[in-house]
């Protein structure tokens, strides 16, 4: 089984609008609430991609309510643990330019972080446990390494999708994948990435301290893959960019959909920036047959120096 972890859903209130005008009345015509949050958005993708996963996390109130009666009817089981706070509203704006405004993540208890622990204990050999999106600092670092230890000694693959101080802590349990993006990559080291090269070198010191898959996602460029086989570049397919947030998930979704069928981590990859570009190209997440349309046209060459 696949199990996405988001510690911090939201309701992603996305405007559409020619033009934002900050300090002034705007008015849109067009607007939607989608479940959001990184572990959310996976399990949203699986699901269009055929695969079926059980989204766990802590979600509250009304907006908790949406989220989760939302996913229950694309058919997407859930396991929430109920927070008094009520999930928060991002909002995304879509204008001449992309603007995102995400609020805090909720305060989890330590007994809510008890109640993960328990829920993971189900876990059996070789299931999939994505822990994705921001990790609030209100929770001790060391609830983040008990979640990757369970991972450890369940035998469960371990991918680790987030960001700053807790994707640094979080290196040493030797996730199976982590997905980065260019600036994310760039935070982890303290330094500015701006080539695919140093893309490459950085990946490739996380796979020496022992993740087995990175991938560095960089918008419409594409990514990169290292393991301790090889390095790929994936170019991203050309198209009209329409809403690019969560197709950093579609990757990590693409790539695990592909992996569990195949084993073949470079398919995967294709798969993975496939589905990415197929979800910027559209309002929506994507489904298997708009990422079927573009897997061909995603270029993948060994990385030369
Ligand atoms: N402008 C674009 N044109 C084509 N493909 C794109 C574009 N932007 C993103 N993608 C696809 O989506 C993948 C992930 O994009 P990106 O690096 O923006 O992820 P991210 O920053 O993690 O996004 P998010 O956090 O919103 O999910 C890219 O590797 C690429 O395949
Ligand atoms: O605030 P976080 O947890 O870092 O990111 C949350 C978020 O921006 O990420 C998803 C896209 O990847 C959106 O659905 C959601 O609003």
């Amino acid at each position: 089984m696949i199990y996405t972890c988001t510690i911090t859903p939201s309701i992603d209130y996305t405007v559409y609008l020619p033009e934002f005008h900050a300090g002034e009345l705007n008015r849109s015509k067009e607007v939607y609430y989608y479940p959001g949050g990184k572990g959310i958005n996976v399990s949203r993708v699986l699901k269009g991609l055929g695969e079926s996963s059980i989204a766990l996390g802590f979600a509250g109130g009304f907006t908790g309510k949406y989220i989760t009666d939302f996913l229950e009817q694309e058919g997407i089981r859930t396991d929430f643990i109920h927070t008094p706070e009520i999930t928060r509203i991002n909002v995304k704006i879509k204008a001449n330019e992309e603007s995102e405004l995400n609020g805090p993540g909720p305060v989890i208890t330590p007994e809510q972080q008890e109640a993960l622990l328990v829920k993971m204990k189900t876990f059996a050999e070789g299931d999939w446990f994505i822990l994705a999106g921001s990790l609030p600092s209100s929770i001790n670092r060391s609830f983040y390494l008990e979640i990757a230890n369970v991972c450890k000694q369940k035998n469960v693959h371990f991918v680790l999708d987030t960001s700053g101080p807790a994707l640094k802590n979080l290196i040493p349990a030797k996730p199976f994948l982590i997905k980065p993006n260019q600036q994310e990559l760039g935070e982890l080291f303290d330094t500015e990435v701006t080539t695919i090269a140093e893309a490459v070198q950085l990946a490739n010191q996380l796979v020496e301290e022992g993740v087995k898959h990175v991938i560095v996602s960089m918008g419409g460029e594409g990514a990169i893959l290292a393991t301790k086989d090889h390095a790929f570049v994936a170019k991203a397919p050309q198209g009209t960019v329409v809403n690019t947030v969560g197709s950093g998930d579609s990757l990590v979704s693409g790539f695990i959909a592909s992996y569990i069928n195949n084993g073949d981590p470079v398919q995967a990859f294709r798969y993975g920036v496939a589905s990415g570009s197929a979800t910027a190209f559209q309002t929506d997440l994507c489904k298997k047959e708009d990422v079927m349309k573009l897997f061909t046209s995603v270029q993948i060459i060994p990385f030369q120096e």
